[in-house]
C-alpha cells in the first residue's frame, strides 16, 4: 500500500503549570485512537522522546454544541477521560489554529466542556467551566493499608478518577511509594484512580502533591486533581463553597471558583513552550 500521510508531525509543547504536553492537530495529522496511544508512549518518555506528561490532540467536534474534540492520553498510552491543565492548553492551542468563538466548548471523553480567557489581566490564564462534581464519597476504605499519616481518605470523579488523602505535613510524603500503592488499589479497579496528597490550610487554601495513573509518577500538578481537592477536602476546611479557593501545587498556583451563574470552573496559565515537527513511531507507519 502506498503511504500517502506525511512520516512527521507538527506539534506544539505546552504546560499548564508544569504539568506538559505534546499538543498536535489532528485534522491535518488524521491519527486513529490506537495511533495516539502508540504515539504518546512513543514521544512522552523524556529520555527517548520529547517528553511530556501526555499527549493532546485536537479533532472535529463529535457533538454540535462543540467546535472541536479533545483526545488525552497519558504518558504510558493509556487513554484518559479529561486533564484539566491539558483542556486549558488545548484552548489556548485552539485560538491559535483560529477558533473563534468564546466561550470554546469542546467535547471529551468525560462530556462538553467550555472554557475562555480569563478574565483577570493574565495573558496566559485560561478560565475552564466544569461540571458540578457529583461522584463523591466523603471517607473511603480501601483494600490495601492506609498510610496513617493519612488523616482522611475521600473519591471525586472530577472528569477522571481520584483519591484525596489529607495530611498535615506534605513535604513528609513520600508521594512515589504511596501513590503507587494506593493508585491500584483492587477496590478502584479497573480504572484505578490519581492520588491527590493535601494539606490543609494556610493562605493558599489548600497545597497539593498528585501521583498521576498513566504518567506513573507525581507530576508538578494535575487539574482534576485539584478540583478534586477543593471539592473534598477544600470543604473540609469549612471554606464556603461559592468563595474562590487557591490551590498551590509544585508547579504553581490554581484557583477553583463559580463564575456569575454558579458554574465551577478551574482557573490557571496555559502556555507554548515551543513548536517541533516528530517522526510517528515505526510500527504506525
Ligand atoms: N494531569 C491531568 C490529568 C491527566 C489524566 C490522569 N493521569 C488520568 O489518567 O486520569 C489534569 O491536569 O487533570
Amino acid at each position: 500500500m502506498i503511504e500517502t500521510r506525511s512520516r512527521m508531525v507538527s506539534f506544539t509543547k505546552m504546560q499548564g503549570t508544569g504539568n506538559d504536553f505534546v499538543v498536535l492537530d489532528n485534522r491535518s495529522a488524521q491519527l486513529s485512537p490506537d495511533e495516539l496511544s502508540a504515539c504518546a508512549a512513543a514521544w512522552c518518555p523524556r529520555r527517548y522522546g520529547v517528553g511530556a506528561d501526555g499527549l493532546l490532540a485536537l479533532d472535529a467536534p463529535k457533538t454540535s454544541a462543540a467546535d472541536y474534540r479533545m483526545h488525552y492520553v497519558n504518558a504510558d498510552g493509556s487513554r484518559a477521560t479529561m486533564c484539566g491543565n491539558g483542556a486549558r492548553c488545548l484552548f489556548r492551542f485552539a485560538r491559535r489554529a483560529g477558533f473563534q468563538n468564546d466561550p470554546l466548548a469542546f467535547d471529551t471523553d468525560a462530556g462538553l466542556y467550555r472554557a475562555t480567557t480569563a478574565p483577570e489581566n493574565n495573558p496566559s490564564g485560561v478560565r475552564l467551566f466544569v461540571p458540578d462534581i457529583t461522584e463523591v464519597r466523603a471517607d473511603v476504605a480501601l483494600d490495601r493499608s492506609v498510610p496513617q499519616a493519612v488523616r482522611r481518605l475521600c473519591f471525586a470523579h472530577a472528569g477522571t478518577e481520584h483519591l484525596v488523602a489529607v495530611v498535615d505535613d506534605l513535604d513528609a510524603v513520600p508521594v512515589q511509594k504511596w501513590g503507587r500503592r494506593l493508585r491500584r488499589d483492587p477496590s478502584l479497579a479497573p480504572a484505578g484512580a490519581n492520588v491527590n496528597f493535601v494539606e490543609l490550610g494556610g493562605e493558599d487554601g489548600l497545597r497539593l502533591r498528585t501521583y498521576e495513573k498513566g504518567v506513573e509518577a507525581e507530576t508538578p500538578s494535575c487539574g482534576t486533581g485539584v478540583l478534586a481537592a477543593a471539592e473534598t477536602a477544600g470543604r473540609l476546611t469549612g471554606a464556603d463553597p461559592e468563595t474562590t479557593l487557591r490551590v498551590r501545587t509544585p508547579g504553581g498556583k490554581l484557583a477553583v471558583g463559580r463564575a456569575e451563574g454558579g458554574t465551577l470552573y478551574l482557573q490557571g496559565p496555559a502556555v507554548s513552550v515551543f513548536d517541533g515537527r516528530v517522526e510517528r513511531p515505526r510500527d504506525e507507519r
